[in-house]
């Protein structure tokens, strides 16, 4: 690979290029060399169905990774909460930057939090994991489907700030009471006034790798060592990429994917990495909670932590709460 220029790619969402953009200046700040930014088309920014009945998982990653590989890009940039546990051969995951806020949060008309909205209120989300964890919380909430890119979401919530001049979708602007999405896609697009109530970890756990990035590349460029080896590795963040580790150890021990209703967060205190996670019933009337922390501060101490805990829950009967397989497609 010519080293002079190091194509980035990402999806051609404004989110995917806000923090790909952002991302990039600091490579090319570190690296020196030029770093041309390229769109890539995907699976899930073509088609509008159901995300579970087009691949689910790994549709957003499947053609940023083939685009590494064939040569058409030297480095992915993904939203780590959306790269599928499973490796691929060729490819390394270069560099875990450092994490945004990993909560979720609520963004609901007239500035209410969950507690404050009214019985049998209209919440948008298209995650199984939002909806279960806010039926945990709120049973009598109504959990509407909803899909699209994130200015699109909030467009169907009335009076959130910057909503005018934001996309309308026929027939669906206003209709919802909240959506739920992730901070750190709000933050990357500058539209964090719209939130109401960020919900912490006793009310709703993230999904695992949320508020992160990966920087995929080809295994080849990185073992060469090299100007890109160098700029990924001085990007990479050791404490983000433990906990993301554990996040990521805990799913795929669990074989669930991105839109199994489990939420996992993990943090370093001191000496110690903590690992909680949650896994409900999709209909939020059963909850498995657990927690646990290592001294092992390194990723195998970090993927060990992940699958233990998720030996903790399927040993609970977390398997049967959850179709976690099922989910996994
Ligand atoms: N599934 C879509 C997705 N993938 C990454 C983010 C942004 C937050 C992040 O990087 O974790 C979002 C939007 C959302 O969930 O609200």
């Amino acid at each position: 690979m010519a080293e002079k220029t190091v194509k980035i790619g990402t999806r051609g969402s404004r989110l995917a290029l806000s923090q790909t953009g952002q991302i990039t200046e600091r490579l090319r700040a570190v690296g020196g060399f030029d770093a041309p930014i390229v769109p890539i088309k995907t699976d899930g920014d073509i088609l509008t169905g159901p995300l579970s009945q087009m691949g689910g998982t790994g549709v957003f990653a499947a053609e940023l990774r083939a685009a590494v590989l064939d040569g058409r890009v030297d480095v992915a940039v993904h939203s780590l909460k959306d790269l599928p546990t499973v490796a691929v051969p060729g490819l390394t995951l270069a560099a875990v930057p450092v994490r945004a806020d990993a909560r979720d949060a609520l963004c609901s008309r007239d500035g209410l939090t969950l507690t404050e909205l009214p019985q049998g209120a209209s919440v948008g989300t298209g995650s199984p994991r939002r909806a279960a964890q806010l039926l945990a919380a709120r049973p009598d909430l109504r959990i509407v489907d909803i899909r699209g890119n994130v200015d699109t979401r909030l467009a169907r919530v009335p009076g959130l700030p910057g909503n005018a001049a934001s996309d309308p979708v026929p027939g669906k602007v206003g209709d919802l009471d909240a959506v739920v999405l992730a901070a750190a896609g709000l933050t990357r697009i500058e539209r964090l006034d719209t939130v109401t109530e960020f919900l912490e970890a006793d009310v709703m756990l993230p999904a695992p790798g949320q508020g992160a990035l990966a920087l995929e590349c080809r295994t080849a460029d990185v073992e060469l060592g090299g100007v890109l080896g160098q700029a990924l590795a001085a990007v990479d963040h050791h404490d983000t990429r433990l906990a993301v580790t554990a996040e990521r150890g805990l799913l795929a021990r669990l074989e669930a994917g991105c839109s199994a209703p489990v939420g996992a967060f993990a943090y370093r205190k001191g000496s110690m990495l903590f690992l909680e996670a949650v896994v409900n019933s999709l209909d939020g009337t059963r909850t498995m909670r657990v927690k646990k922390a290592t001294d092992g501060l390194t990723t195998v101490g970090a993927t060990l932590l992940g699958i233990e805990l998720a030996e903790e829950l399927l040993d609970g009967g977390a398997g049967d709460l959850a179709d976690l397989a099922g989910s996994a497609k």
